[in-house]
């Protein structure tokens, strides 16, 4: 295995120092460790942060190949300087099983460029009628302890109440797609003034807030732990805030697009904006930033979501929601948050790596700890390529745009992922 002596780089903010890594572990920091046969890498002006962690992905794969795979979303993730992604389960077939959950587990095992922690669904086939098996997903191969119906709201309360009874005896998790369904028939963008002008019919903040209600208090009620996916309203902050006060054990997640994008983009009828939840007022995203800074928030995930060309380029009420994420995210967090770095280092990489219980990210490079972590250059600015992503889809929406921040390299215990920008394998 190389060893990598990265010089003058600054952990996470502090005052620049040198890291070494060696068998997987970070084996020394503090001015020149001596190395004669490390492969020396200039930090000066780079930031190192514990591996970035999402809570929050779509791979597609099994399924739509054609719009995303384990590997390319792998690669897209490690390009992004994650060194872990939980990856949804509204794949084709269902991740709903022992069996498709350990295929993913095992194909981002083989790809090697993150950890890929496959989420389960909640219920048989996203139907949201019977529980899935949970216990044959918590006890294969791929330890499965995030369960949720994204894409699907369980909007049964009995099952969802069932849900957080059964995954409480193993400590799991349900991560709730929050959306009254009855609430948002037909909808294709946020309710509000824009949709009135448009003619587009609207998916109201309350069809959100309504769900993390009711799930606050099933969650209070029974004792277990709720994780609310992509959270994108002002309402819905203040109920977090009012159950976190009550010591209720619910965590949140805020996606890049929800901290920057409102629903003025609607107006150029371009589906790359369509989105689920969909993107809401200016006031939403300042309390969303917000409460990213005051820790109602506790994540940024990207809720990276690949659509081939078909499914997105075509009218605006044909198009399938969603946007990719993992190559922008940290750009997006630099650009809303500035230079924090303890606060990206807590929300994108700590914070998610604990919900996820995965133990050995999210941890800050220190001797001893695996090497888990990514290189960014704040002060690069860069064009978004479409065509240059990683990702097999396009769908990003920040085409053309100039975002702050680079990732240099990431490594993966001990190992680079990238190098010099770009992916080793
Ligand atoms: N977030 C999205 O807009 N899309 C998600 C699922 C979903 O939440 O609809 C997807 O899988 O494409």
């Amino acid at each position: 295995m190389t060893a990598y002596l990265i010089t003058n780089v600054s952990v996470v903010g502090a005052a620049p120092t040198d890291l070494l890594i060696r068998d997987g572990v970070v084996a020394e920091t503090g001015a020149g460790p001596t190395a004669p046969d490390a492969t020396v890498l200039d930090g000066t002006g780079l930031v190192a942060l514990p591996g970035l962690v999402d809570l929050h992905t779509h791979l597609r794969e099994p399924g739509r190949e054609d719009a995303e795979t384990v590997e390319s979303g792998s690669r897209a993730a490690a390009l992004g300087g994650y060194t872990a992604v939980c990856a949804m389960a509204n794949t084709s077939p269902v991740a709903d099983t022992a069996g498709v959950v350990e295929q993913v587990w095992r194909l981002g095992r083989e790809a090697g460029l993150v950890d890929v922690q496959p989420i389960g669904a909640v219920t048989v086939g996203l139907a949201g009628e019977r529980l899935a098996e949970l216990g044959a997903m918590a006890d294969s191969a791929a330890r499965v302890r995030i369960f949720s119906d994204d894409g699907h709201c369980v909007a049964d309360p009995r099952l969802m109440r069932r849900a957080l009874e059964y995954v409480k005896a193993f400590d799991g998790i349900i991560a709730q797609h929050a959306e009254e369904p009855r609430l948002t028939e037909g909808a294709q963008m946020h309710e509000g003034e824009v949709s009135t002008r448009l003619g587009l019919t609207g998916w109201p903040a309350v069809a959100e807030e309504a769900i993390i209600a009711r799930d606050v208090l099933l969650a209070e009620h029974v004792g277990s732990r709720l994780h609310v996916c992509h959270v994108s309203t002002a309402g819905s902050v203040e109920v977090l805030r009012h159950a976190k006060a009550r010591g209720v054990r619910v965590t949140a997640e805020v996606t890049p697009h929800h901290l920057l994008l409102t629903d003025a983009k609607a107006e150029t009828y371009d589906p790359v904006y369509k989105v689920n939840p969909p993107l809401r007022t200016a006031a939403d995203v300042a309390a969303l930033r917000a409460a990213l800074a005051d820790g109602v928030i506790d994540v940024v995930a990207t809720d990276h979501a690949p659509h081939a060309v078909e499914d997105k380029e075509c009218e605006w009420a044909y198009a399938r929601p969603g946007m990719l994420g993992l190559e922008t995210a940290l750009s997006i967090a630099l650009d809303v948050l500035g230079p924090q770095w303890d606060l990206i280092a807590e929300r994108m990489s700590r914070a998610p790596a604990r919900i996820a219980g995965l133990d050995s990210h999210g941890l800050d490079p220190a001797p001893g700890v695996p090497a888990n972590l990514t290189l960014v250059d704040p002060a690069a600015r860069r064009v978004i390529e479409p065509a240059d992503l990683a990702s097999r889809s396009r769908n990003t929406p920040y085409a053309r745009m100039t975002l702050p921040g680079r990732i240099v390299a990431t490594f993966l215990r001990g190992e680079p992922t990238v190098l010099d920008g770009k992916a080793v394998k």
